[in-house]
């Protein structure tokens, strides 16, 4: 079973308008509400692609009931920790650029972390944990690490897209796969990656460090994908950029469901590629459709350094 946490589910309030003037009344017509938090986006499109899945985390209040009923109807099992607190929601803002306000994620007790650890360890060997989006620093590093040890113990596929200094933390532990953006990358080491190499590099260290999959996704430049054994890279596929958001969470979910239908990393990176350019090419997420129409456009090729430094 393929199981996904959001600590920090959202509403997607997402609007579009021609023009946006920051300080100004503006007035929209196109409005959506979509359940938002990385690892339910994991899961909506993992539904799409046929893989079942259960959506874990926490949530609360009237958004909170609205997120789960969203899933519900779209056939995700959803097993949500029940906050008091009423969950957030994100504005997404699309208009000649994306802006995009996130609010702060849930404060949670004890006994609430605790009944996640207890879902954690009830998981059986080869089920998918993929932990995704903001982890608030408040429930603090050792939390997560035990998360990420029981995987470990129990031989669970742990699957991390997070940023900040909880990714670096958690990154101590044995990881399948994580996946972040070449800025995410960055920060990660306190550099600004500017180049390829740089992409390289860095995914290599990360490799070096214990983790199994590096994918660092590069929006409209496509992705690469770093293993022990090989590094791989790809180019996004041409379309028109409708809506972005959720793009890195598909990449994920065409990554895992791929991978754990063939065990082929390679073929996994092509379909996760796929997977977010088509969710960049629509304003909700992608369809299977979608994604196998785009498949044909994306070639993977070895990266090798000297393609870069000449
Ligand atoms: N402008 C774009 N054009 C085509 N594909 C895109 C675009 N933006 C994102 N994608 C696709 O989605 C994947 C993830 O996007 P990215 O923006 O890097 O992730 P994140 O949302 O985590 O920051 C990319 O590797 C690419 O396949
Ligand atoms: O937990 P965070 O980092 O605030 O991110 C939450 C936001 O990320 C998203 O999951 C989209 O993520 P990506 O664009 O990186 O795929 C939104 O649905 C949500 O509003």
């Amino acid at each position: 079973m393929i199981y996904t946490c959001t600590i920090a589910p959202s509403i997607d309030y997402t609007v579009y308008l021609s023009d946006f003037n920051s300080g100004k009344l503006n007035r929209t017509n196109e409005v959506y509400y979509y359940p938002g938090g990385k690892g339910i986006n994991v899961s909506r499109v993992l539904k799409r692609f046929g893989v079942a899945n259960t959506a874990l985390g926490f949530a609360g209040g009237f958004t909170g009931r609205y997120i789960e009923e969203y899933l519900k109807n779209e056939g995700v099992e959803t097993d949500f920790i029940e906050t008091t607190e009423v969950t957030r929601i994100n504005v997404k803002i699309k208009s000649e650029s994306e802006t995009e306000l996130n609010g702060p994620g849930p404060e949670l007790t004890v006994d609430q972390l605790s009944a996640l650890t207890k879902k954690v360890r009830d998981m059986n060997e080869g089920d998918w944990f993929v932990l995704a989006g903001s982890l608030p620093n408040a429930i603090g590093q050792n939390y997560f690490l035990e998360l990420a040890t029981i995987c470990q113990a129990k031989n669970i596929h742990f699957v991390l897209d997070t940023s900040g200094p909880m990714l670096k933390s958690i990154l101590t532990a044995p990881v399948f796969l994580v996946k972040p953006n070449q800025q995410e990358l960055g920060e990660l080491f306190g550099v600004d990656i500017t180049n390829l190499t740089d992409v390289y590099h860095y995914a290599r260290k990360l490799v070096e460090s214990g983790t199994e999959h590096v994918v660092v996704s590069m929006g409209g430049e496509g992705a690469m994908l770093v293993t022990k054994d090989i590094a791989l890279i790809a180019k996004a596929p041409q379309g028109t950029v409708v809506n972005t958001v959720g793009a890195g969470d598909s990449l994920v979910s065409g990554f895992i469901a791929s991978y754990a239908a063939s065990r082929d990393a390679s073929q996994a990176f092509r379909f996760g590629i796929a997977s977010g350019s088509a969710t960049a090419f629509r304003s909700d997420l992608c369809r299977k459709e979608d994604v196998e129409t785009l498949l044909d456009q994306i070639e993977v090729h070895p990266f090798e350094e000297k393609d870069v430094t000449g």
